[in-house]
């Protein structure tokens, strides 16, 4: 079952990567997932170019929806800055303690708070349960029907501030078109597309980074 793959993944990170360096592990899940069992983590060629936005935003908060192993998040706080957090939901008990030892053998327990369970009930209690004003960067990676009703509220609740970037995964395969259309058309976003490939696949997928214009 679904478990037994992702927990193969963290055997194979425990088994390939270097304790406390967060590339090896990256590169360990990339090989797994290249020539054992595909897993939808976002992969390395769409993973440079999450590199690229986090380098350029330097964000000190960031909010990831859709954990799953911790792909991601570990590629995103190897690249922050020392004071920097990621708040990282995940809806999968299972997911969220495969994640929490991905995360723990790369060493960045201290940059990275695994929160479980669904967006809409979580992202209204950001301010008072963990002390957030706004974010710098949100990835958004979870349920792809999510996306927009998740962004109306991050909107609503006072979570985005003028610049905040949002980087969508997905926005073509499997594709979130009611979020697309929103991000592209609302006068509140610059919208930008980053063509790529699905992960470990020849299907096209891409990114798309929006920057709130407050
Ligand atoms: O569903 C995907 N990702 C979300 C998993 C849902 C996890 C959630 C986390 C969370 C946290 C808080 N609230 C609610 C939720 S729900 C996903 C799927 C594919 C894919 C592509 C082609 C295929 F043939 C088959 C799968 C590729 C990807 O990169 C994905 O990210
Ligand atoms: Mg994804």
């Amino acid at each position: 079952n679904y478990y037994r793959d992702v927990n193969r993944l963290l055997h194979a990170v425990q088994k390939n990567a270097t304790k406390g360096d967060p590339r090896s592990v990256v590169k360990a899940i990339d090989n797994f997932c290249r020539q054992k069992e595909w897993a939808m983590n976002v992969g390395d060629e769409k993973g440079c170019i999450l590199d690229s936005v986090v380098s350029e935003v330097n964000p000190v908060t960031v909010l990831e929806l859709g954990t799953y192993c911790g792909y991601s998040t570990v590629r995103i706080a190897s690249l922050l800055p020392p004071r920097a957090k990621i708040i990282t939901l995940e809806f999968n008990p299972d997911y969220a303690k495969i994640a929490r030892q991905v995360i723990a053998w790369a060493g960045l327990e201290d940059k990275i708070q695994v929160v479980e369970g669904p967006s809409g009930e979580w992202i209204p209690k950001m301010k008072e349960q963990f002390g957030v004003k706004t974010f710098d960067l949100v990835f958004l990676d979870h349920w792809k029907d999510r996306y927009l009703p998740d962004t109306k509220l991050l909107e609503d609740c006072g979570l985005l501030r003028k610049g905040t970037i949002l980087l969508a995964d997905n926005v073509i395969c499997p594709g979130t078109p009611d979020y697309l259309e929103y991000v592209r058309n609302s006068p509140r976003y610059k919208s930008q597309y980053f063509k790529s490939h699905l992960e470990y696949t020849k299907a096209e997928d891409g990114l798309e980074k929006s920057v709130f214009l407050g």
